[in-house]
């Protein structure tokens, strides 16, 4: 990783920002007149980007971020009509937020949103709630669980290649060798299956039939997605459930997932105390284990002291969390390899070697190491989520250091912070050439031994370490940072480059149009507005 300075210093003249500056409207101005009026004896000195209002509705809010941060620099205040935001864009004043003061901030806007949704569960939850249900949950991902589930990550893959290679055979039967397929769906359906059987030993089975389960789930985050971008709360007016017709729907999809946990939910209480089961998972016997869940944990090792709404709250976020953003992670990898059929060869030689025609194991994953890359690299380029979001609990004083920031910003109590991963990933400051994709450039890492926490530390010994928020102090935050940090980064690592190796292992893939046609959208999770069509036909070998 080639990094050029730990804090973003604003005096390179070869970065610039984009000539191409937008005309401002009225309501532009009027809204950074009123941003600047409410926030003023708050928030003093510090940089606005002007023109928020016409930028946030011609493209997803990140891009206008990222243009900003070049303009303004690392911290800056967004007009966003009448709310003020802080965007941050460097590494040290991101580790102090999310690290070195994580519990002076909580959730804020995100929580306000995710409330209804996931209730109390550890995404959205207070810091109270957090810290019991962080301790009970962590856990649940020891590495006898983990290793139970490279099993179910295998059989899920396998399910989606038999569903892909019956595509291919009848296109065959036609005359064609090549089929074409929306491969976002594809990986929808099998993370969705993947966190249906990891997290309640439930079967969606959505890779081959529709369950409206997904429907539900599909329709509740659409409206997360929804409620993120919109000005009013809507949601928040008495009688709106009924009145609103998107409402409506929200609630009646909310019914359906509800019902649907609380029948998970029950039929793990009702057969709880498998003492067998319990006892093979304590002796890491996974062979013996009938279910493995995160559910059968939660109620056979800690449940005993939770009702059922903090249950599901839990198990909801799980759900929710665990599904989008690896569906994503693999679709972005996707799009990436088949515009680079160079490194689609490394990625496939490397499977070749490591597992020939086996399943892949556990040890097999510490060898995939080329193919890890592939995936963080596409975690570069396109975070879950690409902000996260903070609201400051008390005044704080923010680290400085910066140019034009030397002893860093006051802020008061109750500053929503929007801390771009998107920008501190494409960070010109920090990565060379930041919008190529080059997975190996985290092998090109630069050891800066003037660093604290790098002095001593012999280089060759972190080329098999696989990139995280600790090596790169903040700049990739692939799965956050600090204590509130991902909770399934290992999982879903692990569930990511299965799907990816058992997939390129048996397929050769190309994008059907121009990757410019593939249009990026936001919400909780970057996703394609009209899925990701790809061209697959069998590996030649
Ligand atoms: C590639 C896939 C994933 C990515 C990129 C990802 C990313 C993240 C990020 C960036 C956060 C920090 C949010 C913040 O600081 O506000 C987070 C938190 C969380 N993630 Fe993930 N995640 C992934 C998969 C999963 C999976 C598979 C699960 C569960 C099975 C999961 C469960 C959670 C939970 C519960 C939290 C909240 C942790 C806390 O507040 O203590 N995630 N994730």
């Amino acid at each position: 990783m080639e990094f050029r300075y730990f804090s973003v210093k604003l005096d390179d003249p070869s970065i610039q920002p984009s000539p191409l500056k937008p005309q401002r409207t009225f309501l532009d101005n009027a809204s950074n007149a009123l941003t600047n009026f409410l926030s003023g004896g708050g928030i003093q000195n510090m940089p606005v980007a002007d023109g928020a209002i016409s930028d946030l509705f011609s493209r997803p809010l990140f891009f206008a971020l990222y243009d900003w941060f070049l303009e303004h620099g690392p911290v800056y205040k967004l007009a966003f009509g009448p709310k003020v935001f802080v965007v941050v864009s460097d590494p040290i004043v991101s580790r102090y937020i999310l690290r070195e003061n994580a519990f002076g901030y909580d959730k804020g806007v995100l929580a306000d949103i995710l409330e209804p949704i996931m209730g109390k569960g550890l995404i959205p939850a207070d810091l109270n709630t957090w810290k019991s249900r962080r301790r009970a949950l962590v856990p649940g991902f020891h590495s006898a669980y983990l290793e139970a589930m490279v099993r179910v990550f295998n059989d899920c893959a396998e399910r989606t290649v038999s569903k892909l290679d019956a595509l291919i055979k009848d296109a065959e039967s036609k005359g064609s060798n090549v089929v074409d397929v929306e491969m976002e769906a594809e990986y929808s359906s099998l993370a969705l299956d993947i966190i249906g059987l990891s997290v309640f030993n439930y079967d969606f089975g959505s890779v081959t039939k529709e369950s409206p389960v997904i429907a539900a789930v599909y329709g509740t985050l659409a409206e997360a997605e929804h409620r993120s971008t919109f000005y009013i709360p809507y949601w928040k007016f008495p009688l709106s459930r009924w009145l609103v017709p998107r409402q409506r729907k929200f609630h009646a999809d909310l019914g359906v997932i509800n019902e649907c946990l609380d029948d998970l939910i029950g039929r793990a209480q009702e057969t709880r105390q498998q003492e067998d089961d319990i006892e093979a998972l304590q002796q890491r016997d996974y062979s013996k284990v009938r279910d493995a869940s995160l559910l059968r944990f939660l109620v056979d090792m800690r449940g005993e002291d939770v009702d059922n709404k903090q249950l599901r709250d839990d198990l909801m976020t799980m759900l929710i969390a665990g599904h989008e953003t690896t569906a994503a992670v693999l679709t972005w990898s996707t799009f990436l390899l088949a515009q680079n059929p160079t490194i689609v060869t490394k990625v496939q030689q490397e499977i070749d070697t490591v597992l020939g025609d086996r399943r892949p194991t556990l040890e097999d994953l510490k060898n995939l190491k080329y193919t890890k890359l592939v995936i963080a690299e596409a975690l570069r380029l396109y975070p879950q989520p690409p902000l996260l979001i903070r609201r400051s609990l008390q005044p704080d004083k923010l680290p400085g250091g910066h140019k034009g920031d030397p002893d860093g910003y006051s802020i008061p109590k109750g500053t929503d912070i929007f801390i771009s991963v998107f920008n501190l990933h494409r960070s010109p400051y920090f990565w060379e050439n930041p919008e190529s994709f080059d997975p190996e450039r985290f092998l090109r890492r630069r050891v800066d031994s003037s660093i604290p926490g790098w002095a001593g530390i012999d280089p060759t010994k972190l080329q098999g370490l696989y990139p995280n928020e600790i090596m790169a102090d903040f700049a990739f935050l692939p799965f956050g940072g600090g204590p509130r940090k991902c909770v399934g980064d290992q999982f879903a690592f692990m569930e990511a480059t299965i799907g990816l190796a058992v997939l390129l292992r048996k397929f050769s893939v190309e994008l059907r149009g121009s990757p410019q046609e593939v249009e990026l959208v936001t919400g909780a999770t970057l996703h394609t507005k009209n899925g990701l069509w790809c061209k697959l036909s069998k590996r030649q070998s």
